[in-house]
């Protein structure tokens, strides 16, 4: 059943990640349509919108969007993300209200130099993600790629680090979650200064 859930409220959720979209595309980290985004909009049964396959993601307007069960199947819309299956799996694993996907440089060279975790330690910027900022070493979970969705989902679910809302996908990219598109939004914005940052200095 998703009769709770009207055509209004997934327009208005195409509309924020329309707009989240736009604004990491402006960073660079959408690009060539390289990424995915989406928020949840109920839990039981789970209901994700996630953007639509293969649009340029700085140009997506709030109809580009895709209603999707907890596997990640289209229940209203067009043609869902790719790794729709995977956004839902996270959801429910992680009880994140969003789940952003970008395809940063600076995920792949870091996953491609430390590929079993990328381990941060004394930076202010911990705290962006909940953590200390000094005398605790914090890890960024590298997992292998695969196109079998389900298979990243056992190789996140089983890498996964509860103090830190994302792992890197060796070769691909970055996932991050949040409770809201706003937190994992800037969950994404820290991770990814801490991934540059690094980079800078190896
Ligand atoms: C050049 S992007 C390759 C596919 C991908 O990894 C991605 O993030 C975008 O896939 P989607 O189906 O969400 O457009
Ligand atoms: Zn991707």
């Amino acid at each position: 059943m998703t009769a709770d859930i009207s055509a209004l409220d997934l327009e208005e959720a195409g509309a924020v990640l329309a707009a989240e979209s736009a604004r990491f595309a402006s960073f660079g980290w959408m690009r060539g349509t390289s990424g995915n985004l989406s928020v949840v909009l109920s839990r039981d049964p789970l209901r994700l919108a996630v953007t639509a396959s293969g649009h340029d993601k700085g140009e997506l307007t709030p109809a580009d969007v895709v209603l999707v069960d907890g596997q990640g199947a289209a229940v209203r819309g067009g043609r869902p993300s790719a790794e729709a299956e995977l956004h839902a799996r996270v959801a429910a694993l992680t009880g994140a209200g969003a789940v952003v996907h970008v395809h940063t440089v600076a995920s792949v060279a870091m996953g491609r130099r430390e590929p079993g975790g990328i381990t941060f330690k004394d930076v202010e910027m911990l705290k962006g993600v909940g953590q200390p900022a000094h005398d605790v070493e914090v890890t960024l979970p590298v997992i292998a790629n695969s196109q079998d969705m389900k298979v990243l989902g056992d190789r996140l679910e089983e890498a996964r680090n509860p103090r830190m809302p994302a792992v890197v996908v060796a070769g691909h990219g970055l996932y991050v979650w949040g409770s809201d598109p706003r937190q994992a939004r800037h969950h994404t914005e820290v991770v990814e200064w801490l991934l540059e940052l690094e980079l800078s200095q190896r």
